[in-house]
């Protein structure tokens, strides 16, 4: 599995005069970002480094590799050491401390020249002759009512035999479920040395900012979106990832 990126320790939620603002992709975010994540979504790094090896079983030479909602890159990176060199890969976030961030770390990286960094709205991308798109924890912040009309668009933009790839973190809709899943995964924050406050300020900041939807809808608007065959083959708490082949 690839080394993590180093980062600032993720304290933003600790200030306890701060206050609760919705929850945005910002430079403060960005300082911390590897950290956060690494703290915050269990099998994170085992989730980025299988997808750099199913990038290089979907790659295709000639092709392109889109990662939408790249952040500092740390699927880019995986997709860049595992695709053939013909690859082109893009990278795709509309935070521009994100771009900024990954930018800097692409700087001496063998092959980067290959990354094209797009700082735009996901829903704005034309994405074209694609092998694989990658939405890795990226979804679940666009409006619901805008994600089955984003998928349709990946979806027409893949190749024949092509895939999307996409995690999320899910909601599990009985409520006995939920509540257990919710509650181990607050174990696993604490376990990583977050506080109680920051557990509580973070969960107020994301609400309806990080809209999860259950495996159930995930699935119905994949197959809705025209993808024909759907594969669960990542799960750790309430975090789930799919392959959804053309
Ligand atoms: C949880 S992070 C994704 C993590 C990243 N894919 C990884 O593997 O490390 C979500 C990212 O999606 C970006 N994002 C959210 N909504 C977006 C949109 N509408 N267009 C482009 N990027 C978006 C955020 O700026 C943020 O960097
Ligand atoms: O911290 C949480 O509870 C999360 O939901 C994790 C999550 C995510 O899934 O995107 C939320 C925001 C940060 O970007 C990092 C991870």
């Amino acid at each position: 599995m690839p080394r993590m990126m180093t980062s600032d320790p993720d304290n933003l939620f600790d200030r306890p005069d701060a206050p609760i603002r919705p929850f945005e992709f910002d430079a403060d975010v960005a300082r911390v970002f590897p950290d956060m994540v690494r703290r915050s979504v269990p099998g994170y790094a085992e989730l980025v480094g299988l997808s750099g090896l199913i990038a290089r079983r979907v790659a295709r030479p000639g092709t392109a590799c889109y990662d939408l909602g790249c952040s500092l890159g740390a699927v880019t990176r995986a997709m860049l050491r595992q695709v053939p060199a013909t690859v082109r890969i893009v990278a795709v976030d509309n935070a521009p401390a994100m771009i900024a961030g990954l930018r800097d770390r692409l700087a001496d990286v063998p092959g980067a020249e290959r990354i094209e960094l797009i700082c735009a709205d996901v829903e704005a991308v034309r994405i074209e002759q694609a092998s694989l798109v990658v939405l890795n924890l990226t979804l679940q912040f666009i409006p619901p009512e805008r994600r089955l009309s984003l998928l349709q668009g990946i979806r027409a933009g893949l190749v024949p035999g092509g895939a999307l790839l996409l995690a999320e973190k899910i909601r599990v809709l009985d409520d006995r479920n939920g509540a257990w899943l919710t509650a181990l995964h607050e174990d696993f924050k604490r376990a990583n040395g977050y506080s109680e406050l920051a557990i509580a300020r973070k969960r107020a900041a994301l609400e309806r900012v990080l809209v999860p939807d259950s495996i159930e809808t995930h699935e119905q608007r994949l197959a809705a979106a025209g993808f024909i065959e759907v594969t669960r083959w990542f799960q750790s708490l309430n975090f789930v990832a799919w392959i959804a082949w053309t």
